[in-house]
Formats: structure tokens, sequence, C-alpha cells
């Protein structure tokens, strides 16, 4: 079998102020039935800020601004379906409208959003973002 490619991944942490953050499960051939941030495939000619912004908004229809760079893992998942690679760019942003509420547009690839406050992501939590708390990244 031909290696998979590693691929880049943007992940990111919505925030609404009161340091929790936007958190759903995945319906996926890559970590399903884990908890992870919105966000999803960089695509081609995108920067990171505009991926950030694009999958929050396709994924649960939120607008965020004042968007920032905040870590970046690399994950081998071997023992998935579909083995991959990826590099995770974790972004931040602000909802532009603190009140906005989250849909869950893409219900085949999520089970729905939720906030919680962070790190307290429930279990199991998706590879990339264990990493991601593992570096004890604040919020604030
Ligand atoms: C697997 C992950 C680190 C990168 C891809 O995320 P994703 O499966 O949510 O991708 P899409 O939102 O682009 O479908
Ligand atoms: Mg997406
Ligand atoms: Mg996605
Ligand atoms: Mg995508």
């Amino acid at each position: 079998m031909t290696e998979p490619v590693p691929k880049v991944g943007v992940g990111v942490l919505v925030c609404n102020g009161s340091q929790h953050v936007l958190i759903g499960k995945r319906r996926s051939s890559i970590g399903d039935g884990t908890y992870a941030l919105p966000g999803g495939h960089l695509d081609f000619g995108e920067t990171w800020e505009e991926c950030a912004a694009r999958e929050v908004k396709e994924e649960t229809g939120l607008s965020i601004h004042n968007i920032k760079f905040v870590y970046v893992t690399n994950t081998v998942l071997r023992d998935e379906k579909r083995p991959s690679h990826y590099v995770t760019i974790f972004m931040r942003g602000e909802l532009v409208d603190p009140n906005a509420v989250a849909e869950n547009l893409e219900p085949e690839k999520c089970d729905g959003w939720e906030w919680v406050e962070w790190p307290n992501v429930p279990q199991p939590v998706f590879r990339p973002l264990q990493s991601l708390i593992e570096s004890n990244y604040q919020l604030s």
C-alpha cells in the first residue's frame, strides 16, 4: 500500500469570551466518535486565518474575528480505518456576535456542537486536540 501523504488541518478554538470553547463529537473515518474543535483541511491558496474562518462558518454558521495562531501538532493516526498523518495548525478566534448560536450544519460529520470550559473537553478526545491540551495552552 502506498503511504498516505501528510496533510494540513486547521483546528479552531472558537471563544465566546467566558473561558469556553466550541467542541463536537466527530462522525468521520478519522477520529470517529472523538471530541474535536470545528475545523478542517487547509484548501489551496488559503491563509490559516481564512481557513479557520471558512471552516467555522461552514460547520457552525458562526462568524469569528481577531483570529490568531495558537499551536501546531504533528499526528500520525496509524490505527484508524484509513491511516493518516496530519499537521494541525490550531487557531483561535472570537465570535463577531457574542450571542450567536452554533448550528450543526454538517450532521453527517458531527453529532452537534456544545460549549465546554477550556481545557475540560470530554473523553474521548481527538488526538490532535489532546496534544494541544497536553501543551497546557491557556485561553487567557
Ligand atoms: C483530521 C483533521 C486534523 C483535519 C481534517 O479535518 P476534517 O476531517 O474536519 O476536515 P473537513 O472539515 O475539511 O471535512
Ligand atoms: Mg469542514
Ligand atoms: Mg471539519
Ligand atoms: Mg473542509
